[in-house]
């Protein structure tokens, strides 16, 4: 059995003829040490895959397994860094991880707490605003107290909702570096949602794609079999990269094109309404 496995899961929300299928038929497997990518379209569902995982929301249909085990809520054996910081506004810096730290780590000592806080803040270098509050900081910044936070839970499975799309390309390389040293050096599982292809390919040990919903469904997987450490300038260099990234760009783009000239072909029937004419208005509104 795998370490975490997705076996027909299907969600939808709304009720009625509102009712709208976003993840329809999901099957993953993951196992224990890996890394995967999902990629996907604006809107596909990867949010909602990731709240299914994470256990914050349940499946209308199928089972989510992790560790032999149905997930039934959340829990702190899978942290989730979420593409919106989601930090306590009225904490600083410090309080906002040490929340986290206490609840994981209620039975350690006051003072490997307190190291823990301040390594993992000082781990995306922001030990100068420790004691700042989250309107104090910069997206950027923000974004970084939150992947300090989720990481110093240390989760088992790491998932990660696009927790780097609104950073700039130096701050987002260097946790992406950060993230791979604490998923290697700690043996984690992680679970990176993208919509960068090179992010995934630098990051992942595979990658695969979500298909544009309604009904979105998991696309083939590509295999990354280039060695790790990977460096940025060097894959760029690499052939089997380009190959990789060209093959996973056109699957993205064709299935794109099939999913909007499906949608292009469809007629929608408009209510038969006639123009109700109003006469005899008592006041001009100019
Ligand atoms: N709680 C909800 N109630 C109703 N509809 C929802 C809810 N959450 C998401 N949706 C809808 O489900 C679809 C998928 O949303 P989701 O946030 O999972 O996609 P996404 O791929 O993460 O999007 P993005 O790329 O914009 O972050 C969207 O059409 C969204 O409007």
């Amino acid at each position: 059995m795998a370490y975490l496995e997705l076996k027909n899961v299907s969600k939808s929300y709304g009720e009625g003829k509102n009712k709208t299928k976003v993840l329809s038929d999901i099957n993953l497997e993951i196992e224990e040490g890996e890394f995967v990518a999902i990629v996907g379209f604006t809107g596909s569902g990867k949010t909602t895959l990731v709240n299914l995982i994470a256990g914050l929301i349940k499946p209308d249909e199928g089972d989510i397994i992790f560790k032999g085990n149905p997930v039934e809520g959340p829990a702190h054996e899978r942290g989730v860094i979420f593409q919106n910081y989601s930090l306590l506004p009225w904490l600083n810096v410090y309080n906002n991880v040490s929340m986290a730290v206490n609840e994981v780590f209620k039975k350690s000592s006051k003072e490997e707490k307190d190291q823990r806080v301040k390594n993992y803040v000082n781990m995306v270098n922001l030990s100068p605003a420790i004691h700042k509050k989250p309107q104090e900081l910069s997206g950027g910044m923000r974004q970084r107290v939150a992947v300090s936070r989720a990481l110093a839970m240390n989760p088992e499975l790491l998932l990660m909702d696009e927790p780097l799309s609104a950073l700039d390309a130096l701050t987002r390389g260097n946790l992406q570096e950060e993230i791979l040293k604490i998923w290697s050096h700690h043996k984690r599982t992680a679970l990176l949602i993208t919509n960068d292809v090179d992010e995934g390919i630098l990051m992942a040990d595979r990658i695969i794609p979500l298909n544009p919903g309604p009904n979105a469904t998991l696309g083939p997987q590509f295999k990354i079999n280039i060695e790790r450490p990977r460096d940025k300038t060097e894959l760029n260099k690499l052939p089997e990269y380009k190959t990789l990234r060209n093959s996973i760009i056109e699957y993205l783009m064709d299935i794109g094109n099939q999913r909007s000239s499906k949608q292009s072909e469809h007629t929608y029937e408009l209510p038969d309404l006639q123009p109700v004419i109003k006469t005899g208005f008592s006041r001009r509104i100019f």
